[in-house]
């Protein structure tokens, strides 16, 4: 069996042109463009990408975004009083912290004091809480996307077994919560878990969110399963270096009915997803 790719570079580009779509259909209306701000602290350099990407992402699809780049040495108290000003500042609709952050800056910290209805990562509490409650609010991006590949896959999901590998706040918790909400029946699994394999085959759908180059071996998935590589780890390849997910993704494609690549699933639709949580902000906060 040979596997079809699930394209996330595609299903991102037709995303971002709804977005785009809808900012036109807001501006013709008389509104303006929703604004993301996003804040970058030091100078890691993926994190520097990152942040270029959203710049781009967003003027192309005629967002406007704010750019504050801090110095590493920053203090958690002048972050928290740019974060501050950015909530009172009514022509921002969306705030993003990029993360990972200085280790004098706690994270936790930071994003609490976002404003929730700005919260266009959906990390805050409250915003996560919300998930969990099954109420509407803004949803992490990365599991957002995710969501939003799986339903062009495989188009309903509910009563589907899904594995969820990895327990961050940030992925695995955020998508057990997509997924129960879209009535699958989900597994979550994690460092801890007993017998991954066992776990994996039983998997209609299979999220691999644990860091780990290609751990998720493809015997390991039950035949015709869908599954969503969300790793992204850079290993050593010849002179230079490569990226790999957490699945192998050779022996995944033996086995699955359909797969994601890395690069080229998860990460676009990442991007994808905060334009759309942006308007979604922009669009709640003119209703209020
Ligand atoms: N505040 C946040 N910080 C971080 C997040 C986040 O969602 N919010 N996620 C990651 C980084 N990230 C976005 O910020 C991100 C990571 C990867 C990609 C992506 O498109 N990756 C490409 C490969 C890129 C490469 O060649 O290195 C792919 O998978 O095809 C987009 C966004 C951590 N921080």
């Amino acid at each position: 069996m040979t596997a079809t790719l699930i394209d996330g570079k595609a299903i991102a580009a037709t995303l971002r042109a709804d977005v785009a779509a809808a900012v036109t259909a807001r501006t013709a209306a008389g509104h303006r463009a929703p604004c993301l701000a996003v804040v970058l602290v030091g100078d890691d350099p993926a994190s520097a990408v990152y942040v270029r990407s959203k710049a781009r992402a967003c003027a192309e699809a005629g967002l406007r975004g704010l750019e504050h780049r801090l110095p590493a040495t920053t203090t958690e108290t002048d972050l928290l009083a740019l974060v501050d000003a950015l909530n009172t500042n009514d022509s921002v609709d969306g705030i993003l912290v990029q993360l990972p952050l200085p280790p004098q800056c706690r994270a936790d910290a930071v994003i609490a004091r976002i404003d929730p209805a700005k919260d266009v990562d959906g990390f805050h509490p409250l915003n996560a809480g919300r998930l969990a409650a099954g109420l509407p609010g803004l949803v992490p991006c990365t599991p957002l996307g995710c969501l939003r590949l799986l339903t062009r896959t495989l188009g309903g999901i509910a009563g589907a077994e899904a594995l969820v590998i990895g327990r961050s706040t940030i992925v695995g918790r955020p998508m057990a919560s997509l997924l129960i909400n879209e009535s699958a029946t989900v597994t979550i699994a994690h460092s801890r878990s007993r017998d991954l394999p066992a776990l994996t085959a039983r998997a209609d759908i299979v999220i691999a969110a644990v860091g780990r180059p290609e751990m998720i071996r493809g015997p390991w998935l039950k035949p015709g399963a869908t599954v969503i590589d969300v790793g992204i780890n850079r290993v050593a390849s010849g002179d230079g270096h490569k990226l790999v997910g957490d699945v192998a993704f050779a022996e995944a494609m033996e086995v699955a009915g359909a797969v994601t690549p890395v690069p080229g699933g998860v990460g676009p639709m990442t991007i994808a997803c905060l334009l759309e949580n942006t308007l979604t902000a922009a669009t709640a906060r003119a209703a209020t």
